[in-house]
């Protein structure tokens, strides 16, 4: 299983006022496998796409993600355990307002340690079509080229786990279905598996099976 969670619960907020966000989640994704999540605004899908990717703890149950035991990691121990691993596409795009395309992409590779950053990641923009804009500033590129740049950040290290929350809902339609479409193909020359948080049902029916959560725990049904 590229992901086995079990009895996962999120308590956030203050001790005196705790919010339980994920109240008891089992969820198993085989490696390759497509998954939409889906489901009401307040439900819990952003929280436990952080608690699978590693970006936020989890207060119960288990987590096994790409052969690793989340469980018992701390924070240093996830950040360490994410690299190479999982590639995490967001709404926002979350680039570094500072640094051109190419080093956005490629600063994260060297940080990881991996060999040729800046030939790797002029590779990844090629692939995701922005070859000719690598000294570009995020600035300087439309919200469709910027969330490409993103998804190249995320593909470069060649994860084994994608993760996407809502990667279109800065975008408009068409551009929308240009940059899904782009992550299926660069999910499916990776041979990655996705988890992907979607409002959008069309988008849900492309993925092997759909998950629905409903108050901090989750249903499934057919794709
Ligand atoms: N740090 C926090 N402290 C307290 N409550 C929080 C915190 N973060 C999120 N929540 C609450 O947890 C619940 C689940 O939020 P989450 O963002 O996971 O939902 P979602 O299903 O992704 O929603 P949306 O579709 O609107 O993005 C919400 O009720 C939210 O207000």
């Amino acid at each position: 299983m590229a992901i086995a969670a079990h009895n996962v619960t999120l308590t956030l907020g203050s001790d005196k006022a705790p919010v339980e966000i994920l109240r008891g989640v089992d969820l198993e994704v085989p490696a390759g496998a497509s998954v939409a999540l889906l489901g009401p605004s307040g439900s819990g899908k952003s929280s436990l796409m952080a608690v699978l990717a590693g970006l936020e703890r989890a207060n119960g149950g288990s987590i096994r993600v790409a052969g690793l035991d989340f469980t018992t990691m701390d924070e240093d121990e996830l950040a360490r355990a994410r690299r190479g691993r999982i590639g995490i596409v967001l709404q926002a795009f979350h680039l570094l307002p500072t640094m051109t395309a190419l080093e956005n992409v490629a600063v994260p590779l060297e940080l990881a340690g991996i060999a040729d950053p800046f030939g790797r990641a002029a590779a990844e923009l090629e692939a995701v079509g922005l070859g000719h804009r690598l000294t570009h500033y995020p600035a300087q590129l439309s919200g469709g080229e910027q969330q490409r740049v993103a998804i190249a950040r995320a593909m470069a290290s060649s994860p084994a786990i994608i993760f996407a929350d809502e990667p279109t809902g800065n975008l408009d339609t068409a551009t929308g279905h240009a940059i899904i479409d782009l992550i299926f193909a660069r999910r499916a020359a990776l041979g990655a598996t996705l988890l992907i948080i979607t409002h959008d049902p069309e988008l849900a029916q492309h993925c092997d099976r759909v998950v629905v959560m409903h108050d901090g725990k989750i249903e499934e049904r057919a794709a």
